[in-house]
């Protein structure tokens, strides 16, 4: 689609243009989902079958020929059968390691090979300290994976037998990776193309790749809906013992409870409605730092409530200040902008944004990669006051001139350290130089993570006022002490064993399994489905609508077993997550913190289990044993001796850069030492304001 055209798809009322491959109800094992149990049914391949179809279907790994022709009134039976068929003989993976229905540990080596094929895989599996970061690429591989590249993947990927559904999806894969990354969850090196890329490219079907027709459906309207959430765990009156640090100066008071950050009775009403009662640590120290107009960098570990510690007192403040209420325009003049690395985890923030303005004329719109465009336009045009987005479909918008940026007052980076560093950090200078941008001074800047490496809070200060305030909750960067940590030793040919076993004994309880590469994603759900443990996958190489069918079947545990690459690591916030499996660690200690943070959340217990395989993952021993320390775990006395081999003179904790793990605010001056339950005290501190700008 033309450029020109996207006026008439706003006017034009819209059907989605999508078909989907296959048709989930076509193979849904019934209203019941029993065939979903993770325990091995001991009866009829007609039980277990569907999971492993849901898997295929999903993963795209199905046979075209067991499934694409299927009558949709066939028995679930036949279905499995030819399901069985198609993936067991061996003949849909070729050589990449099946036979029989299993891997072979001599063969999978065929799959390592290619893996490493892949340049986007190579990245993701070279380690070393100098990698950062580089799991995370599998967010970001399309701008790598432009033209050529993804493409290259492909034939391999069809030639594996796999029939028409991969290759189909192939096809659009150019489009549906290439798509996303050309605009979405972008690396750009230079940055050159990528801010205008999605409309220039992605969306407009022109060389870059197919039309992205997907529109995610509405999120519920009803009040039950919006406000159902999740209970506080027995661990979320502990969170009051945890350290606070408050640096900068003149920093405001804590507050202690919600009545005392003065909000609107609207606001005050859907805080209760969410089952809010207490604030979090990092609640009490941002909330009034936020009403007090201050820019802000806060660090409080995983699940502790960051995403309200900002969007309550800005809600506070358009309702104060009052805000042009909502109506159809076709520039948009948000207040506010919010931006996240990943899709699923924007749309999470919406729905909470969505929430907390719940009964105000405050409307929250949300825009990410992987959906139409002319879609996200629509959501605009209705009224914009405050902008989720991801940055490539943001900065796609803003080409567009849909949005204009005068009008914003607060400027939000979630997962700021993942904002900021080589990956996104061009696509947020771009942003915050924008035409009609406020200035750094005009605008309130405030940014969240649990991990906070020092270079990236050098490169903060760009974007803060030199002034702002840095809010440590515990140790910056430091893991959740709900998440009981285990780190096993596992060779590579053992994992999936290992995997499995792990899996039967937890039974059917939520778990994530995280793996270094989209491709193993594929391969490990696949596996686990075949081994009758109801699996599906999420990672950078799925279409939008299939992740987001992922994790809807995970969250509602249709299929408890979600398989993730670096994409699910950061921010989302799943009920009843469990357990988290690092089928690999990640290449750097801060992923490992955010992966094991998707449990164990908002005072709730979690376990994390992590295979260190000796061979390839020496590197993270000494970071680990400060993270497992700190966090009061365990260390196994292997991994200490492989610390201390391997160690690495000045490291005085856990950044795979070769530098230090940021403990402070970089500029060194703290005023507070406190507890989340005291209230702050100010004082002093020496801070080299100038060295900031
Ligand atoms: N004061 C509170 N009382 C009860 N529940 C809360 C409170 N604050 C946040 N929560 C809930 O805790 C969960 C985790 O919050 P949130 O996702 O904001 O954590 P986070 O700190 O951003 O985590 P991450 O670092 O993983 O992004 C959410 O379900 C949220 O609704």
């Amino acid at each position: 689609m033309g450029d020109e055209d996207w006026e008439a798809e706003i006017i034009k009322p819209h059907m989605s243009s999508y078909v989907p491959v296959f048709e989930k109800d076509r193979y849904s094992s019934g209203a019941n989902g029993d065939t979903f149990n993770r325990t091995p049914a001991s009866s009829s391949e007609m039980d277990d079958g569907p999971s492993r179809r849901d898997h295929f279907m999903r993963s795209g790994f199905a046979s075209g020929r067991s499934m694409g022709n299927r009558d949709a009134g066939e028995s679930n039976k036949r279905e499995n059968t030819s399901t069985m068929g198609g993936f067991g003989v061996g003949k849909s993976f070729g050589n990449r390691g099946f036979s029989n229905n299993k891997f072979e540990e001599g063969d999978s080596s065929d799959f390592w090979r290619e893996s490493n094929n892949d340049c986007e895989d190579n990245q993701t599996r070279s380690r070393g300290f100098s990698k950062r970061g580089d799991s995370e690429y599998e967010q970001d591989e399309g701008t790598q994976r432009t033209g050529g590249l993804f493409g290259s993947r492909r034939p391999a990927l069809s030639g594996a037998g796999n029939g028409d559904t991969y290759q189909s999806r192939s096809g659009s894969g150019s489009g549906r990776g290439g798509y996303k990354g050309l605009n979405e969850e972008v690396v750009t090196g230079s940055g050159k193309n990528s801010w205008k890329s999605e409309a220039e490219g992605g969306e407009s079907g022109d060389t870059q790749g197919p039309k992205v027709t997907y529109i995610p459906p509405p999120p519920p309207e009803d009040e039950d809906s919006i406000f159902a959430h999740y209970q506080t765990g027995i661990n979320f009156d502990k969170y009051d013992t945890i350290l606070v640090e408050v640096s900068g100066h003149d920093a405001p008071p804590a507050i202690l409870n919600f009545e005392e950050a003065n909000l609107c009775q609207t606001l005050n009403n859907n805080i209760a409605k969410a089952g809010y009662t207490k604030l979090t640590p990092v609640q009490k120290y941002s909330i009034p730092i936020i009403l007090a107009g201050r820019d802000l960098m806060a660090c409080a570990q995983t699940g502790s409530g960051k995403t309200a510690a900002f969007l309550l007192p800005i809600l506070a403040h358009m309702m104060r200040d009052g805000i042009t209420a909502s109506r159809f325009k076709e520039l948009q003049e948000p207040e506010c902008i919010i931006v996240a690395p990943t899709r699923e985890l924007i749309n999470q923030i919406y729905l909470e944004a969505r929430k907390f303005s719940f009964g105000t004329c405050v409307r929250a719109v949300v825009i990410y990669g992987g959906t139409q465009l002319g879609h996200s336009i629509r959501q605009i045009v209705q009224g914009c006051n405050i902008l989720c987005a991801t940055p490539g479909r943001l900065m796609d918008i803003i080409g567009k001139e849909k949005i204009g940026l005068r009008q914003v007052k607060y400027l939000v980076l979630d997962e700021a350290d993942r904002m900021l560093d080589m990956g996104f950090g061009p696509e947020m200078k771009k942003l915050i130089s924008c035409p009609g941008m406020p200035s750094k001074e005009e605008r309130q800047t405030l940014m969240f993570s649990a991990t906070f490496p020092e270079e990236i809070q050098r490169l903060a200060g760009e974007f803060l006022k030199s002034n702002y305030l840095f809010v440590a909750v515990g140790q910056v960067g430091g893991a959740c002490r709900d998440v009981q940590q285990t780190i096993l030793q596992v060779g590579q040919y053992s994992k999936r064993e290992k995997l499995v076993e792990i899996l039967r004994n937890i039974g059917d309880e939520r778990t994530m399994v995280f793996v270094e590469t989209k491709k193993k994603a594929d391969f490990i759900a696949t596996f686990l489905c075949q081994e009758k443990i109801s699996t599906t996958s999420i990672h950078g190489d799925r279409e939008q609508r299939e992740r987001e069918q992922a994790l809807g079947d995970f969250r509602c545990g249709k299929c408890p077993v979600l398989v993730a690459t670096s994409v699910a690591a950061r921010g989302l916030d799943i009920e009843n997550v469990q357990h988290v499996i690092n089928f690999d660690l990640p290449s750097t200690i801060d992923e490992y913190v955010h992966r094991i943070g998707r449990t164990g959340r908002c005072g709730n217990t979690g376990q994390a289990i992590s295979f260190f395989d000796p061979d390839s993952d020496n590197h993270l021993a000494q970071p680990l044993v400060k993270v497992l320390s700190d966090a009061q775990q365990d260390v196994p006395a292997w991994l200490e001796e492989i610390a201390f081999s391997t160690y690495v003179p000045g490291f005085s904790g856990s950044s795979t850069r070769g530098n230090v793990f940021a403990s402070v605010d970089t500029r060194k001056g703290k005023s507070t030492l406190n507890t989340a339950g005291f209230s702050s005290s100010q004082a002093p501190n020496p801070v080299d304001d100038e060295s900031w700008d």
